[in-house]
């Protein structure tokens, strides 16, 4: 009798999301999982303990499901193990942080390259809170410096890249945790279909396929997204230790329906979504970051404030669509104000960088280079008028 093939998945990044929904979802698809991390701690616990739980935590109570067969290995010190892991895969997924896909690829690139030729391509979704975060990845994989450029116009028989948008609050988890991961029960997963039109999509439980992504990687990173670093903002700047502390301050809770309300425009304009369904996705949005069982911290949410003040992101991307129409971005521009009164720098690499720019460039470099944003964009003097506010309250400080 013929066996069934055990199926394989590489994913980069065992930290929150990758433990907590990225391995969850294929494991419970059947795949075994091969984690790749640098972090040294991390995989030592991955190899030595065979199962760990994923806690679902909400108003309606607690769940466990326990999370098994899978193998860790360290992508500094096992480059060679890892690309024959991934020349056999079926799947590479990654959670890493949009800017280290960059990183990641030259040993991604090596193994789809090794791939035997009886293999289907193998599919590659990059799971990170990025447009495009796939098509980002791709242009590194096939960069000239990691996969030989006579190897490109075959490339597409080895790999299949999809987007995708991925949602669900994953917090920093307790020290004494260990590889359990608390988050929330709410999920979604949504990835392309149409590079996969040739061939199946793989089967992993929990994906929505779809053929046109936009809509919604749009509306999960300005709603979802948004709505969440407007809360973490103006939290950290009013002291709030969580995202649900900020909630329970009327006025932060206002500053971030404003913000909803300001992306909600764009969204259901651009993307002909229904205002009613648009309405019920905030309503329930402002519930799930309420939500008090998560401990949800306002420097994780806040973290890496240069990425989320740039161009496509949560708050300049709608912003400046906004303004092109004469719409009101202006809980979007207080929301960006506050990212830039982020200031943790002990813990975030990201804000130490903002802060010293922030001292040491004009109004007009800060909105040019961190917010990409161009003279001829109307967004661009209502941003220069944002960030010289913040630099002149600093001097007077
Ligand atoms: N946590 C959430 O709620 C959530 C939800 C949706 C999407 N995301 C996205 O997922 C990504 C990861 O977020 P997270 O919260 O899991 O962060 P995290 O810090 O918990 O996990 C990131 C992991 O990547 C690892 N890593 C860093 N550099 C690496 C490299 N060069 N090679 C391999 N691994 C490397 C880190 O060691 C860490 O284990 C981000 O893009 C984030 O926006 C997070
Ligand atoms: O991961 P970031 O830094 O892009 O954003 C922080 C949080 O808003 C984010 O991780 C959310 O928890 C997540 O996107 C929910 O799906």
């Amino acid at each position: 009798m013929a066996t069934q093939k055990v199926k394989k998945a590489v994913h980069f990044g065992a930290g929150n999301i990758g433990r907590g929904f990225v391995a969850c979802f294929l494991h419970n698809s059947g795949y075994e999982v091969v984690f790749a991390d640098v972090n040294a701690s991390v995989i030592d616990k991955l190899n030595s303990q065979p199962s760990y739980k994923v806690i679902e935590v909400g108003a309606e109570g607690t769940t466990e499901s326990v999370i098994s067969n899978y193998r860790a290995i360290n992508s500094k010190t096992h480059e060679a193990e890892l690309i024959q892991e991934i020349a056999t895969a079926d799947v590479v997924t990654c959670s890493v942080g949009p800017n280290i896909l960059k990183f990641i690829a030259p040993v991604v690139a090596k193994g789809i390259d090794q791939r035997p030729n009886d293999l289907p391509p193998i599919a590659v979704i990059a799971c990170e809170n990025a447009i495009g975060a796939t098509d980002t990845l791709a242009e590194h994989i096939k960069d000239p410096q990691n996969t030989p450029s006579h190897r490109i116009e075959d490339h597409h028989e080895r790999a299949r890249y999809a987007n995708s948008a991925i949602d669900r609050i994953v917090p920093a988890q307790d020290p004494d945790a260990g590889l359990d991961v608390k988050l929330e029960k709410f999920y979604e997963w949504v990835v392309e279909s149409e590079p996969f039109k040739d061939h199946s999509v793989p089967s992993i439980e929990g994906i929505n396929w779809v053929e046109n992504l936009e809509p919604f990687i749009e509306r999960k990173l300005y709603t979802v997204n948004t709505g969440h670093a407007t809360a973490a903002y103006h939290g950290y700047h009013r002291k709030k230790r969580t995202v649900y502390d900020a909630l329970q301050d009327r006025f932060i809770q206002q500053e971030v329906k404003k913000a909803l309300d300001n992306t909600s425009e764009l969204i259901v304009e651009k993307h002909g979504i229904d205002a009613d369904a648009q309405r019920a996705y905030v309503k329930k949005i402002i519930t799930r970051i309420s939500n008090p069982h998560l401990e949800d911290a306002v420097e994780r949410v806040g973290r890496a404030p240069l990425r989320k003040l740039s161009r496509k992101e949560r708050f300049i991307g709608p912003a400046a669509e906004l303004a092109e129409k004469d719409k009101d971005c202006s809980a979007l521009l207080d929301a960006a104000e506050m990212a830039l009164r982020f200031q943790n720098v002990e813990e975030d690499a990201e804000s130490k960088e903002l802060a010293k720019a922030m001292t040491s460039s004009t109004p007009e470099e800060v909105v040019q280079q961190i917010c990409g944003l161009q003279p001829s964009e109307k967004l661009y003097p209502k941003m220069v008028d944002v960030v010289r506010r913040v630099q002149a309250d600093a001097m007077e400080d």
